[in-house]
């Protein structure tokens, strides 16, 4: 059994500029995304943490940096955590109260080179089925990334998936064996629930 903590990066000026997209060297982390991350990462400070690994762009990586600068590990990066491909959608902005993927299922919008969702499963479950057993283990990555393991252990598809809440630099923590577990999606802080179900990996309660 594998313990994984996701994090979703913190909040990037892709973010506060509602634009999507996958290209590694653009859009980092805000001040406030910086705090974020430092939030976190003393929440992560309560569990024994064997190893984080990262997505390749920037937004992501800094965020990996500042958790592994508090906790003593350096990031490694793993490209099967990056965001989604986001095909003609890249660098474009995007309306929240009218969403591209809500178009898309009502076939109001066509977009080339989407990575699809199954893709995006696939590439995320490798990941975890990669990593040693009775690790704890903390991935940063995006947010339809993080959404498409959920989805893949509740077999939803993405528009199922929609109203899933990711905020940034929260945790989703999943206990990986053969029967996966959901012990958080989006939480800001390990709840003392969820620490009890942590308890031979906690340092600190
Ligand atoms: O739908 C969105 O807002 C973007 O896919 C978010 O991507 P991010 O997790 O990299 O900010």
């Amino acid at each position: 059994m594998t313990i994984i903590i996701f994090i979703r990066h913190g909040q990037s000026t892709s973010n506060v500029g509602k634009i999507l997209s996958h290209d590694v060297n653009n859009f980092p982390l805000t001040d406030e995304g910086r705090e974020q991350a430092k939030k976190t990462a003393q929440e992560l400070k309560r569990v024994r943490i064997d190893a984080i690994f990262t997505s390749p762009i920037l937004r992501a990586y800094q965020t990996a940096s500042i958790i592994g600068d508090e906790l003593g590990i350096i990031p490694v990066i793993d490209e099967r955590l990056r965001e989604r491909w986001l095909g003609e959608l890249n660098n474009k902005r995007f309306d929240p109260n009218d969403h591209w993927k809500l178009k898309i299922i009502r076939g109001q919008l066509e977009v080339k080179n989407l990575e699809p969702w199954d893709s995006l499963k696939r590439r995320m479950v490798e990941f975890v089925t990669s990593l040693k057993n009775e690790e704890v283990v903390v991935a940063v990555s995006h947010y339809d990334p993080i959404r498409a393991v959920i989805g893949h252990i509740l077999d939803l598809d993405d528009i199922s998936a929609h109203g899933i809440s990711i905020p940034n630099a929260s945790m989703t923590v999943i206990e990986f064996s053969s029967s996966p577990k959901i012990l958080s999606i989006g939480s800001p802080v390990l709840s003392p629930s969820l620490l009890s179900k942590l308890d031979r990996y906690i340092i600190r309660a």
